[in-house]
């Protein structure tokens, strides 16, 4: 059986203790009760005042008014400045009744230096505040001034240290990366970074077209659909993307034209006409030692190289993608939806063998797809199975990859009905995805 303790020595206990001062009067207007932390904030004791009416106490000049007294008038509660000691006291008069009566008045007592504290500490807060907001903006401006790219991992600063110094110079540049690692990203921001930013940009994707018209969409001005690429792209950058797939030929009449370039650049000192961005994510070494890559373009090409790693080897920048392309796809479709803890952990540990592409793709999935407004683990699953790959099966890591990145394509292909639905399901450039599909020999169908 619990005890009751709760009696009238124990309540004078809790009161004393109070950091607010309190001050009881009967409805006479004399104190009946004065606790410690009223005398401390009043600065008068309780000899003083115990047992004493406080029309006297005004009259004394010992306090300047009396909230007790106004409350004893009105019977309303009231709040008051008052003066006392020299001190700024705010003094709230609350009257108790019984049966409609005045019984008697309590007042709470505060130190108004509590209160010039508390303001103290507020205007602090307002200029740490107003610091925070400017740096924020100028972190804003930066952010949007590289097109919101990601770069939270050491390699990613890195990689943008480079782009930011190279990207006012006319030298060619060659990005390597696995696929939707960001390279036409980067391709991009360098264009968009150099002096030629009002000129066009032009993207050549060698393994999306047939390999037969590559060279006459590149040169050819009177066959080539609007005009040759070199054309379009005067004054600008031309970016060709997978360049590893580019026909020989072609090779040879690229390699004519850096050198021209080149030659234009040291004898006249002139801008080039146009500059060339490259980016593989083929073993370039291999296709050159196969005979499929000129050796000289490779290294007319590789002035600059900027290899961009795969996102499984910077996990940093996996948090503040997510963050990015939830916030994206929310408002994209008008969504609230938020990440579980446990799930940021679950898809810090994923492979991404789609990198960044695969990683978007799936955040617009869950946005559209999850039911209730925290993504949670089992959301994930539904599209990702056996997240976790054994370590000890004798695999090499790439082997690893490839063999999740089959499942994958025949899991999603179960899901499209063609090969275009397909490679917007999967994240992957269509041909990218035809090359996949040719290489892991798969047998797919569409219904
Ligand atoms: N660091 C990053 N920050 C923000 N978005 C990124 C980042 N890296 C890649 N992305 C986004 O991921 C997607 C894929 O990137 P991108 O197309 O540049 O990859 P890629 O390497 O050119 O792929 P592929 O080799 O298949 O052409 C794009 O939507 C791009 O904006």
């Amino acid at each position: 059986m619990t005890k009751n303790i709760i009696n009238k020595n124990f309540l004078t206990k809790v009161l004393d203790k109070s950091n607010q001062g309190i001050h009881i009067v009967d409805s006479n207007g004399t104190t009946l009760y004065y606790n410690k932390t009223a005398e401390e904030i009043d600065g008068i004791s309780k000899e003083e005042i115990l047992g004493k009416n406080m029309k006297d106490l005004v009259k004394t000049g010992l306090f300047s008014r009396s909230v007790a007294l106004d409350v004893i008038e009105s019977c309303k509660q009231k709040e008051v400045v008052q003066y006392i000691n020299d001190r700024v006291v705010i003094a709230t008069g609350v009257p108790i009744t019984k049966d409609k009566e005045l019984e008697a008045v309590v007042v709470f007592v505060k130190d108004s230096k509590v209160l010039r504290d508390m303001t103290l500490q507020l205007q602090d807060l307002l200029i740490e505040n107003n610091y925070m907001a400017k740096n924020l903006s100028k972190y804003n401006s930066k952010y949007l001034k590289e097109g919101i790219i990601i770069s939270n991992s050491k390699a990613m600063q890195r990689i943008m240290k480079v782009a930011n110094r190279v990207s006012k110079l006319e030298t060619p540049i060659f990005l390597l990366g696995e696929p939707g690692c960001g390279k036409t990203m980067f391709a991009k921001y360098i264009h968009e970074n150099s002096l030629r930013i009002d000129k066009p940009f032009i993207k050549l994707d060698c393994s999306a077209i047939p390999k037969s018209i590559i060279e006459t969409e590149m040169f050819d001005d009177e066959n080539s659909y609007n005009g040759s690429l070199l054309k379009q792209a005067e004054g600008g950058t031309l970016f060709i993307d997978e360049i590893a797939d580019m026909p020989l030929p072609c090779q040879q009449r690229l390699v004519y034209e850096l050198n021209r370039i080149k030659n234009s650049m040291k004898s006249h000192g002139a801008s080039p006409s146009i500059r060339i961005i490259a980016a593989s994510n083929e073993n370039i070494s291999k296709n050159i030692s196969d005979g499929k890559f000129r050796m000289d373009l490779y290294y007319l090409l590789n002035i600059i190289p900027i290899k961009i790693p795969p996102l499984r080897e910077r996990s940093e920048d996996i948090i503040p993608l997510i963050n990015l392309f939830l916030n994206k796809y929310n408002e994209f479709y008008n969504e609230d939806k938020s990440i579980s803890p446990n799930c940021k952990k679950f898809l810090i540990n994923y492979s991404w063998p789609g990198n960044v592409r695969e990683l978007e793709n799936i955040i617009e999935r869950l946005v559209v797809t999850s039911d209730t407004d925290v993504i949670d683990v089992e959301h994930v699953e539904e599209f990702i199975n056996n997240f976790y790959t054994k370590i000890d099966d004798g695999k090499t890591f790439k082997e690893k990859v490839e063999s999740y990145e089959k499942k994958l394509i025949l899991e999603y292909s179960k899901q499209v009905s063609s090969i275009k639905e397909l490679s917007i399901l999967a994240g992957i450039n269509e041909s990218t995805l035809r090359k996949k599909i040719e290489r892991f020999n798969l047998n797919i169908t569409f219904s």
